[in-house]
């Protein structure tokens, strides 16, 4: 093995998305037909090019391993499975003689096809991306598949670059697999530590040969206290897996990056290991302060990677305080180095791209670019000293007091109603008597309903981009929405669906719109961030105090509303969902912002009630997203998250039946905080699971209405009659008929209307065959 020195700078992975979203477009394109394999291919070299020259501009090392060769054409965790030939069965028709798979295979397991179902997506850690979740059995056949990562490696050498090749590391891969469908109770992925590290190690061996001298392995999952397998295990395995990673002769060195929190009580197992390097995110977590005497030794040993620069916000943050926490490292070992906290993948590219943004607000903020940089100033730091950088950390420092005492930061009467807060501003009536005076509705057994969004059309996107441009007056978009919403609502009426929905057609985003609208927030031109695949959002910046300077949804509703005599709901997005979804301010406690954006809610609830919305929906998909990984901060998280929804929602008078809604993760372990939000109606993702939840809901006494998901959105497949109704008998054998909806997992703005309206036909008509006790009718 060559060893060479880490470098003093660097990230742990950066946008891949391409500053316009270039990889999106081609990767739709491919997906569309209109562009080939080989062009997609050259569209990504080209980005990837870009990439590398980018991060040297700013500062990162050409030669020295600085730069991560961190590119994905759609999630990291596919990438590992299919570098490790861990191809579900269902998928093996995509696998070549020589084990590989191509593009259009990569995708399709990652998508679906036919019956196929692709692999489930869930939420990556307490962030925003999704990424897909490997299904293993005890007999999966793990082999090497390299050519990627080599040719990467390669294409940045032709180039003239030394990069760091980057992939998940062996526990974390296994940590957040799954048993996969038909595999024996009890069976763990983890199980498969033993013949999963020696194809890694093959892969370490092909990276060294083509001249790679530093890997990147990310192992989040050493942070995480919440993950479905034992912390213990998670322990044991770091030690199994690295010790023999390190005893490879023919490998790179080794740098495992743990980023999301701290190690904590994993940190002695990995640094027993023969590792090199270690990343440390000190912005999240901490190193230990009383090291025992094994774990100091060894560490003195290794480069200890200062991950001080937070890669999951965009602040420009307290660089003099980071730069402290970099120097206390080099008391525990002579080798220290400086990056990022977590890849750079999940802020924007660059803040000079914002050209729209208030300039004042501009200079507190760091995108990718600008976070590199500090990367860099502070790597200067190390080997120069601090007087080198002292004008740096001090603009810094004079931009955070600038930050303190802007107007809009603070806003008196925000802060007022916020003490003047009783606890009976968070309960409604009691739950009995709210199901009477919700008996108005009238409602048949089992309702069936929508999640909110329909499609979101090229149509749709087209006319709000040219009112963006100024091409389309507000009264011009005002007019096509309308027509939009009747639509919805005709198309509703005709498939007989019982709650309706206006189909949000007017929201860019169920964040950004509220964002728009809200004071304290501002948005973003290009700030793109890829969600999962080539889906991407614009988070928004919660920067202020936050109120509601008017009405946001109530014209849109009162349409629908006025369109037809079925009740059509108001949506809303949660206060924990705005938070989740954007960039939120740092300088207090997130229990306190949530509250500001929950008086807004509140108010616009009051709103749509005066205006004659019987049902109001309140969506919160991101709650068991911001479960913090540790459990010790659980409590408080669930204290004020499940505060803040019953704030926004606890003055809807008992004939108001109030609806939240939840999805893109599992949440067995937050049922009981669901129960707690005190929704009337809570409808939730299962269809893709196959109504595993139900077993959860039924196991924690949950005694409000409840609609599991029968259709998975995910996916173009169109669901049978048959499978809706055997979704709907499982779920009809747990929970009351009196209690239980009819719904898709989600809302359907990323489907097309083909299959849209499809489904929507076979999820009534299997409600129709349950509400009469007979089978569907194939
Ligand atoms: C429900 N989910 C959401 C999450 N996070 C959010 N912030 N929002 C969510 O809905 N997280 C969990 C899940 C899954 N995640 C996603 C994330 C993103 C999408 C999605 O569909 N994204 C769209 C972009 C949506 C948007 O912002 N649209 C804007 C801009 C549209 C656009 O690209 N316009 C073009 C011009 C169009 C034209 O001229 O034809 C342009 O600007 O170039 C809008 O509608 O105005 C995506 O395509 O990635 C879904 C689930
Ligand atoms: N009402 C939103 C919820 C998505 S999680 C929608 O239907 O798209
Ligand atoms: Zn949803």
């Amino acid at each position: 093995m060559t060893t060479s020195e880490f470098p003093k700078g660097t990230i742990l992975g950066y946008p891949r998305i391409g500053r316009r979203r270039e990889l999106k477009r081609a990767v739709e394109a491919f997906w569309a037909g209109s562009i080939d394999a080989a062009e997609l291919e050259e569209r990504a070299a080209e980005l990837r090019a870009a990439t590398r020259e980018r991060l040297a501009g700013l500062g990162l090392g050409r030669a020295d391993s600085a730069i991560p060769e961190s590119f994905s054409f759609y999630d990291q965790v596919l990438d590992a499975a299919v570098a490790v030939g861990a191809v579900p069965a269902r998928f093996a028709r995509l696998v070549g003689d020589d084990g590989t798979v191509d593009l259009a295979g990569y995708f399709t397991i990652a998508r679906g096809e036919g019956d196929d179902a692709p692999l489930e997506m869930t939420k990556w850690f307490d962030s925003n991306y999704h990424y897909l979740v490997p299904e293993l059995a005890p007999d999966t056949a793990f082999s090497a598949h390299a050519d990627r990562l080599v040719a990467e490696f390669e294409e940045a050498k032709a180039a003239g670059f030394l990069t760091r090749p980057v992939l998940v590391g062996p526990v974390t891969f296994l940590a957040l697999a799954k048993a996969a469908d038909g595999a024996p109770e009890g069976f763990r992925p983890l199980d498969r530590l033993a013949d999963l590290v020696p194809v890694y190690a093959e892969l370490l061996a092909r990276l060294a040969a083509a001249g790679a001298l530093w890997v990147q392995l990310d192992e989040p999952a050493l942070v995480s206290e919440s993950l479905d397998v034992s912390r213990e295990r998670v322990i044991e395995a770091i030690g199994a897996a690295y010790d023999a990673l390190g005893a490879g002769s023919d490998r790179p060195s080794i740098f495992v990056a743990a980023p999301y929190g701290g190690l904590d009580d994993a940190l002695p197992a990995l640094a027993a290991t023969p590792v090199e390097a270690i990343g440390f995110d000190l912005v999240k977590g901490s190193v230990p302060a009383s090291l025992d005497p094994a774990t100091a030794e060894s560490l003195a040993g290794k480069t200890l990677v200062a991950g001080v620069v937070d890669g999951h916000n965009i602040w420009r943050g307290d660089l003099a305080a980071a730069f402290d926490r970099v120097e206390a490292l080099a008391n525990l070992s002579g080798s220290v180095a400086v990056s990022s906290s977590t890849s750079l993948f999940h802020v924007p590219h660059d803040v000079a791209d914002e050209t729209r943004l208030d300039g004042r607000l501009a200079g507190w903020l760091a995108f990718a670019d600008q976070k590199v940089a500090q990367v860099a100033t502070l790597a200067t730091g190390l080997v120069e000293g601090r007087s080198a950088i002292e004008p740096e950390l001090a603009a810094a420092t004079a931009s955070l007091a600038d930050r303190a005492l802007a107007p809009g930061v603070r806003v008196p009467g925000v802060r007022e109603r916020l003490e003047g807060l009783r606890g009976t501003d968070f309960s409604r009536d009691d739950y009995a008597a709210r199901v009477a005076a919700q008996e108005s509705l009238a409602l048949p057994e089992l309702p069936t309903t929508t999640i909110g969004s329909f499609p979101q059309t090229a149509d749709i996107r087209r006319a709000r981009a040219r009112l963006v441009k100024g091409e389309l007056t507000e009264a011009e978009y005002t007019a096509a929405m309308r027509e939009e919403i009747e639509r919805v609502i005709r198309l509703q009426e005709d498939l007989g669906l019982d709650v309706l929905v206006h189909g949000e057609p007017e929201r860019n985003d169920m964040v950004q719109y509220f964002a728009e609208l809200l004071d304290g927030f501002a948005v973003t031109e290009h700030g793109w961030v890829q969600s999962y695949g080539s889906r991407c959002t614009r988070p928004s910046i919660l920067w202020g105090d936050v109120s509601r300077p008017e009405p946001m949804t109530v014209s849109w509703s009162t349409y629908a509303q006025s369109l037809t005599p079925k009740p059509v709901k108001g949506m809303l997005t949660g206060p924990v969902t705005i938070l989740a979804w954007s960039f939120v301010r740092d300088d207090q406690p997130l229990g306190d912002t949530a509250r500001q954006v929950a008086l807004a809610l509140r108010d616009e609830i009051a709103d749509l009630e005066a205006s004659g919305i019987r049902i109001i929906q309140v969506d919160e998909p991101a709650l068991r997203e911001l479960l913090p990984l540790k459990l010790a901060d659980q409590r408080d998280y669930l204290d004020w998250s499940v505060g803040s929804f019953r704030l926004a929602t606890a003055a809807a008078a008992a004939a108001t039946q109030v609806h939240t809604h939840l999805c893109y993760s599992e949440f067995g372990v937050v049922i009981d905080a669901i129960r707690n939000l005190d929704a009337d109606v809570t409808s939730i993702e299962a269809a893709r699971s196959r109504m595993e939840v139900v077993d959860d809901v039924a196991a924690s006494g949950f005694d409000h209405g409840i609609g599991p998901g029968v259709y998975d959105i995910h996916s173009p497949r169109v669901p049978s009659v048959d499978e809706v109704w055997q979704l709907l008998e499982r779920a009809a054998a747990e929970i009351p008929a009196s209690r239980l909806w009819v719904n898709p997992d989600c809302g359907l703005k990323t489907r097309g209307y083909e299959e849209t309206v499809a489904s929507l036909e076979h999820i009534i008509e299997a409600t129709r065959a349950v509400r009469a006790g007979v089978p569907a009718a194939v």
